[in-house]
């Protein structure tokens, strides 16, 4: 199994290039279900999710293909298979937003249940019973979502309980293709959800506050296929410049897009770091500063993003003073912690808060990654830590960060990927 060796290295310095978001680029992939010609989408990035996703659209008949490290060409005529097998399913949950599409356009799909994962349980109720109020008939069986719609879904004003970025973009997807108006009340509004409407757009449909949380659908009868550039990753991001402010470095995150990630940017500045932005690049100087521990409570966007908090978890380790970091989205979303206390953390649990008391070194340990952030944490804590960190399980980390290592060390760390 692959693994990271990671030395303590000094102030990272230097340039880094942002990929495009896994998690935007996920559901824009999935929007070719919905095309009746070919789509091309630039700024994909290269990690493991988005080959699952290429190998998921395959197996439902598509001809989808990464044409180089950029783009990928789905030409989704072919289409002829609507099951979502389990064996893909359980690699990735992202696999359920084939659901709406599929229904959407060819009136059935049988979907693997994704399960729970590390995080947390993670229901998809929400995605169902939107489904359920546009027509759908679905049954859940022996472990899959059988799901059929006799003639075209309707529009429908669908209320969610709990603000949930797949569950939106599910919905908004199915509600495209749609007969007549669709309205998403309390509707995620994430930066992935407009760059998702954009897309939708892009391609014939009409979604109308995309980012507020009410959208409005008209549903059309077709949707063409479309050229279309993912938006810049704004939890990659993020992870580099925490990586940048433990190590006391100073580093430059070009193609980014700084207006998705104005919560971070505001805690690292209470962090003690020192912020240059530009449109679409973002500057972070720690030179001779002190890194003071930040208080973080997550929430739905524009609240502090749940998928940074292990990373600022990490930064607090380090940092001067104690901060309280406070999970609302996932109930099981610490994982990071045991592992981050072998290297000398300071941390305690109480209830869904991690309290930590900064200390001025950590040693390295050998460590397991156990969800996707949470690896990334312990790859900033190996940063700084004494001596050398091993990393276990980074497949984990591999669905999520492309090239990590290969982008650190381009900034002056000193990790390499081993197989044993
Ligand atoms: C591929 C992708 O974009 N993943 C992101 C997406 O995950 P994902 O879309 O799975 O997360 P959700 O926004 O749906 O989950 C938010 C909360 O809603 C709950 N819930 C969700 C659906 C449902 O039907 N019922 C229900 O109760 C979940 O258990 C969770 O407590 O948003 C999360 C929250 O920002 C991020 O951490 C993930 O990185
Ligand atoms: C939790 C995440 O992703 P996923 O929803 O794909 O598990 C993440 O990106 O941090």
């Amino acid at each position: 199994m692959e693994k990271l060796i990671i030395e303590a290295c000094p102030p990272l310095k230097g340039s880094v290039t942002i990929s495009g978001a896994k998690n935007a680029a996920l559901p824009i992939l999935m929007t070719s279900i919905l095309a009746d010609s070919t789509c091309t989408f630039d700024n994909v990035p290269e990690l493991r999710d988005i080959r699952t996703t290429l190998a998921l659209l395959s197996e439902l008949g598509a001809h989808a293909i990464r044409l180089d490290a950029q783009s990928v060409e789905i030409d989704p005529r072919q289409i002829n298979n609507f099951n979502a097998s389990y064996e893909l399913v359980k690699t990735m949950r992202a696999s359920i937003l084939v659901l709406g599409p599929l229904l959407a356009k060819f009136g059935q799909a049988s979907v693997s249940l994704p399960g729970g994962c590390a995080i947390g349980a993670r229901p998809v109720d929400l995605h169902l019973q939107g489904l359920e109020q546009m027509g759908a008939i679905i049954d859940v069986d022996a472990g899959y979502i059988q799901a059929k719609v006799n003639g075209r879904l309707q529009g429908a004003h669908i209320f969610m309980d709990v603000v949930s970025v797949g569950a939106t973009e599910n919905l908004m997807m199915a509600a495209c293709l749609a007969e007549g108006e669709t309205i998403l009340e309390n509707a995620a509004r994430e930066p992935e959800i407009v760059d998702l409407a954009n897309c939708l757009n892009a391609m014939g449909a009409k979604v109308e506050h995309a980012g507020t949380d009410k959208i409005v659908i008209q549903g059309v009868k077709a949707l063409n296929g479309c050229r279309y550039k993912v938006l810049p990753d704004r939890i990659e991001t993020g992870t580099f410049l925490i990586a940048a402010a433990v190590t006391g470095g100073k580093i430059r995150c070009e193609n980014a897009a700084p207006e998705t990630l104005k919560v971070v940017l505001d805690k690292l500045i209470k962090a003690g770091a020192k912020l240059d932005i530009g449109e679409d690049w973002i500057e972070l100087d720690m030179t001779d500063r002190t890194l003071t521990s930040v208080d973080i409570q997550t929430a739905p966007h524009p609240g502090f993003p749940t998928d940074m908090q292990a990373q600022f978890v990490a930064l607090n380790c380090l940092a001067v003073g104690t901060g309280v970091v406070t999970e609302n989205i996932f109930e099981n979303r610490f994982m990071h912690v045991p592992e981050l206390q072998r290297m000398g953390a300071e941390i305690s649990l109480q209830g869904n808060s991690a309290v930590c008391d900064g200390v001025s070194k950590l040693k390295g340990a050998q460590v397991m990654a156990t969800d996707l952030r949470a690896s990334a944490s312990l790859v900033i804590a190996g940063l700084v830590a004494q001596g050398q960190t091993k990393v276990d399980r980074i497949y984990h980390l591999d669905r999520g960060y492309e090239h990590i290592e290969k982008k650190l060390n381009g900034l002056g760390a000193n990790i390499k990927r081993i197989n044993e």
